[in-house]
């Protein structure tokens, strides 16, 4: 795919909902903040991808990734930066941003029949899960593929310098 192709694949939040309504069924929807890309995101997002028609993918804003304290100088890689790596990848079908330090309201406007977590997530306590089973929807974890975090990339080329 060209780069304007999938550049289309990004959409503000207010245009998702319309996007989305044309997109195969069943959505899967998943997000995070996905500041540096590595082997564990990938698989995760094949893996996610296989679970239906269609993977859309809600990125933190820069303001919200800040909030979540994984360090002063994160996120590294800035919100539309963040968004074109994503986008590029076979596995996703749209990508759009949420500003709130959790997805549970851009999950009620979109209401994707999955959604998933990598497997560092517990499912069960999370309000996404409560939502998304409250109007029918199906929510489950990733297997996590260990060794592979951001954090632990980013502190492995700190210690190398
Ligand atoms: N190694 C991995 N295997 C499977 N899923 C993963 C892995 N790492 C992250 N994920 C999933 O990818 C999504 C985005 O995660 P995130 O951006 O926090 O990655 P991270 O590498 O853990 O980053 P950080 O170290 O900055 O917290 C989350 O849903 C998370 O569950
Ligand atoms: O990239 P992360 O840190 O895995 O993404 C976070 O996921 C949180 C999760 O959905 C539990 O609520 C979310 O709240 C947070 O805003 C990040 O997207």
């Amino acid at each position: 795919m060209s780069e304007a192709g999938f550049l289309s694949k990004i959409v503000a939040r207010r245009d998702a909902p319309a996007r989305l309504a044309a997109l195969p069924g069943p959505v899967v929807f998943t997000n995070g903040v996905f500041d540096v890309l590595h082997r564990g995101h990938v698989t995760y997002l094949a893996q996610a991808r296989a679970l239906g028609g269609s993977l859309v993918v809600g990125l933190n804003t820069d303001a919200s990734a800040r909030r979540l304290g994984k360090g002063p100088d994160r996120p590294l890689n800035a919100e539309h930066d963040r968004a074109i790596v994503i986008a590029a990848l076979e596995s996703v079908s749209l990508v759009t941003w949420f500003d709130e330090d959790t997805p549970v309201q851009l999950l009620s406007e979109l209401r994707p029949q999955v959604y998933v977590k990598g497997g560092d997530y517990d499912m069960r306590t999370l309000a996404e899960t409560a939502l998304v089973e409250g109007y029918g929807g199906r929510s489950l974890a990733i297997p996590f593929v260990d060794g592979y975090s951001t954090t632990t990339l980013v502190q492995r080329i700190r210690a190398s310098r």
